[in-house]
């Protein structure tokens, strides 16, 4: 975000604004933001999601501007960095002290206009048509400064908001990592997951993948033996990840694998190859390369469907894995 020089951040102020007079868009600093990211043409994916909005709701609805604003213009890792918490709430606060001055200048402005027009109908020689044109001056200089202040804040904004980035994504990386597979944890994926619904059109699809009897592996080849396989599927998993994909280990033998763009016919081709892949291996334990017998993965598969909450899509994953361990293991299960 507020990538550009003062002047092009000007000029950037000065496409948003009649956008947004246009539109009826009230003048908070979420909007502001969003409105001069939207002009600048710089995102598409948030001019997609304020278009789709568009069509949607005719405007932009106050509480869809400010998810966007957390979405697109705020590192989103904030969420997970209270320290980085306040910084951010400071610069978001003297926004709209700026979001404050330039709108009552601009609502100054307006009245001018309308002065002026009242002035103009009733002139009738060259001094007071003279006046007229001194007060539409004035009150053009002055509403022209109040942009460029403006236009100088969201610029100064840019180099705070980068160091932010640069500090919250350290953060997070430590936060979101399962030490473990090295693969994503559940916050990572429940974050990934929250982000990627709203821009979801139905072909988002979650397969959860779980080990089958693990419990009955770490009793026969000893818990680190069953550890050490969980490692490996990782691994296999993480080998067969598409580039559209996610994945994370939720917890134990349990992984999540999150996949863009994927109907239900291809993400369960996935999951089968996956399955297939898993009970065709020959694991040895490295430690005492004891073979370790049949290794099976059950999976459970959704897609998003409608306007399902990422916690529903969720507990109908949950749902199918669970239908599938039910149905003996080694096995996919999904909606027909
Ligand atoms: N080795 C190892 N085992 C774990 C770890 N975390 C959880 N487990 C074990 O994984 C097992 C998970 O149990 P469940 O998912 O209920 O059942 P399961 O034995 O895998 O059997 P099904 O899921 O019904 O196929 C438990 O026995 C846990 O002790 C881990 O980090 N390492």
């Amino acid at each position: 975000m507020f990538q550009h020089n003062i002047k092009q951040a000007n000029q950037l102020m000065r496409s948003a604004i009649p956008l947004m007079v246009k539109l009826d868009i009230p003048p908070t600093p979420y909007n502001y933001g969003i409105w001069y990211e939207y002009a600048s043409n710089k995102n598409p994916k948030l001019n997609q999601v304020v278009d789709r909005a568009l069509r949607r709701f005719g405007s932009l609805p106050a509480f869809v501007s400010k998810e966007l604003f957390h979405e697109f213009l705020l590192p989103e890792e904030h969420k997970h960095a209270q320290r980085q918490g306040s910084a951010l709430k400071n610069l978001t606060t003297s926004l709209g002290d700026e979001t404050t001055t330039v709108s009552s200048e601009l609502a100054k402005f307006n009245r001018t206009l309308r002065d002026t027009k009242k002035a103009l109908k009733n002139a009738n020689d060259a001094t007071q048509i003279e006046q007229v044109a001194l007060l539409l001056d004035q009150g053009t200089f002055k509403a022209n400064q109040a942009i460029e202040t403006f236009g100088r804040s969201l610029f100064a904004a840019q180099e705070e908001l980068a160091t932010l980035r640069a500090q919250l994504s350290d953060a997070k990386k430590n936060t979101e990592l399962d030490a473990m597979t090295l693969l994503a944890n559940e916050k990572g994926f429940e974050r990934s997951l929250f982000t990627l619904i709203p821009h979801a059109e139905d072909d988002l699809t979650l397969l959860l993948i779980d080990i089958d009897n693990l419990g009955e592996i770490n009793q026969e080849y000893g818990k680190k033996a069953g550890t050490s396989l969980i490692r490996y599927v990782a691994k296999l998993l993480l080998g067969q990840l598409p580039e559209n994909g996610f994945i994370a280990r939720l917890n134990g033998g349990r992984f999540a694998m999150l996949l863009s763009e994927t109907e239900l016919g291809i993400a369960s081709q996935l999951a089968e190859s996956l399955r297939n892949d898993v009970s065709n291996q020959k694991i040895r334990y490295k430690n005492t390369k004891v073979l370790l017998r049949q290794v099976t993965v059950s999976v459970g598969v959704a897609t998003l469907f409608g306007d399902e909450s990422p916690t529903e899509l969720v507990e109908r994953a949950q749902h199918y894995l669970l239908y599938a361990k039910r149905s003996g293991k080694n096995r996919i299960a999904h909606h027909e």
